[in-house]
């Protein structure tokens, strides 16, 4: 089970400043979607130039031109791009072949799909590297989670890794892990934190222990 740490409410030095501090206990950095929408490419381009030897993901959430947008992406040092399971299956389709072509890989974004075992299927067979339940900010203002749909995917996922992303922290940690993701993806229950180094460790640990 890998860790991802999620950026998505920091500016570029700012990104730069919180990887030196948890850099240890982490396998994956996100750019994410705020700060690329507000700042672009370059967010990812100096981030991987800081941190060469960190796998660098590019939360870019395509829906549509995927395969010019994945290429852009990977150009600017994204190792892994991520499209919506929503959209359509010739985008997919576009996406997984040229992150192929550069040696990427997808992350399959499930925020908002409704039928996620039915949609979760159709994505592994289209070649999806990663399939990754989320509930994103505005549904976990309202409480919501991604658990089950996290047991829902591994049931039916055979070739994809599995990821969870949405407010995770130390405290929800052990549910997520109990359904055994490839990949456990946390911002805020670390970025938020008055010492997080001492968070991304403690998260780190008890993935560790698995
Ligand atoms: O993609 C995102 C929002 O759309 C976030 O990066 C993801 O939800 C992880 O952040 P957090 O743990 O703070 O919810």
């Amino acid at each position: 089970m890998k860790l991802q740490l999620a950026l998505d409410l920091v500016n570029i030095p700012e990104a730069i400043e919180l990887v030196a501090e948890v850099q240890e206990s982490i396998d994956i950095v996100e750019v994410g979607t705020p700060i690329i929408n507000s700042l672009g490419h370059a967010a990812v381009r100096e981030v991987k130039k800081a941190y060469p030897n960190l796998t660098v993901l590019a939360d870019v959430k395509i829906m549509d031109a995927a395969g010019y947008e994945v290429e852009q992406a990977s150009a600017a040092g994204a190792d892994i791009v991520t499209i919506l399971g929503a959209a359509e299956d010739s985008s997919i389709r576009g996406a997984v072949e040229a992150a192929k072509k550069a040696g990427k890989e997808i992350l399959v974004d499930m925020i908002a799909v409704k039928d996620i075992e039915t949609r979760a299927k159709e994505l592994d067979q289209l070649g999806a590297d990663y399939i990754c339940v989320h509930t994103g900010y505005d549904l976990q203002a309202e409480g919501k989670d991604s658990f089950e749909d996290l047991r829902k995917i591994k049931a039916v996922v055979k070739n994809a890794k599995t990821a969870i992303a949405g407010g995770i922290k130390l405290e929800t940690l052990p549910e997520v892990i109990k359904a055994q993701p490839d990949l456990v993806i946390v911002g805020g229950g670390i970025t938020s934190k008055e010492d997080k180094k001492a968070a991304a460790q403690a998260i780190k640990a008890l993935i560790n222990q698995g």
